[in-house]
């Protein structure tokens, strides 16, 4: 059974190489996997990836593909050959684009002799409130209702899990599959500001609802001692766990 600080995803969102391994240092084996998003991955390509598993840790890729089927399942197909082990594209791509990028991925794989990686949708992001998901992007329905459909939806087509907030955790349990992966971030401890975070729990509370991996980054990389910070997080994750019923 994974431990709790393997379940923790650290989000390295920062501007070079520098201060990406600055922090992957500091934290060493107290995180289970490192996540390079745009920001990082914009600002110094692969490498940073590359050399980040070459040390030993596993790289979740947060590009959040959204394109037509052909671009997306070719784009999943050149992560797949660096060796990331988690990557995700927008759940609303849609049904054929989800599913062809999970086969390009099991087919790089396969040739390249690499880990299948986990392919993760993104369903509404944890920084968009009710508000915000009806009046601006105009889609209708309550928040739950569209993180369901579109959790539905990546189900269908074959990829391995979601990107949800900890606060749709209950519904996606009913829901979905058991096997079925749920990635969180919108975590925040009661000690830390919610930044742009909307819809958000607390590691602990994230846990008991049955969270997969929890993703932070800013009370973690902001924290005046990251190795500190995340280390009082795996507590909080590990109480949280002892207090799950039914899903491991
Ligand atoms: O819905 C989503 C999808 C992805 N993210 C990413 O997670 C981290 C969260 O960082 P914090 O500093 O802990 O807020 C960040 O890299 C986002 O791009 C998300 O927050 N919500």
């Amino acid at each position: 059974m994974l431990l709790a600080k393997d379940r923790l995803i650290v989000a390295l969102d920062v501007d070079s190489r520098e201060e990406a391994l600055t922090i992957v240092k500091a934290l060493g084996n107290n995180c289970g996997t490192f996540k390079v998003g745009m920001q990082l991955h914009n600002s110094v390509g692969f490498a940073i990836t590359e050399e980040i598993i070459a040390l030993g840790y596993p790289v979740f890729l947060d590009l959040k593909f959204h394109d037509i089927p052909n671009t997306v399942a070719k784009a999943s197909s050149v992560v797949t050959s660096k060796g990331v082990s988690m990557f995700t594209l927008h759940a609303s791509g849609g049904k054929a684009m989800m599913a062809q990028a999970a086969e390009e991925a099991a087919k790089k794989a396969d040739l390249t002799a690499r880990q299948k990686p986990l392919v993760l949708a993104v369903t509404i992001l944890t920084s968009m409130n009710q508000q915000t998901l009806n009046e601006e992007v105009g889609m209708a329905g309550s928040v739950e209702q569209n993180v369901l459909r579109l959790a539905r939806l990546a189900e269908e087509a074959g990829v391995g899990g979601i990107v949800a907030s900890p606060q749709e955790i209950h519904l996606l349990r009913e829901h979905c599959g058991k096997d079925f992966i749920i990635v969180t971030p919108g975590v925040r401890p009661q000690w830390a500001d919610a930044n742009d975070q909307a819809r958000t729990m607390t590691p602990q509370e994230a846990m008991a609802a049955g969270a997969d991996y929890l993703v932070v980054g800013r009370p973690i990389t902001k924290a005046a001692d990251p190795a500190q910070a995340a280390l009082r997080i795996i507590e909080e994750m590990e109480k949280g766990m002892a207090q799950r019923k039914t899903h491991q």
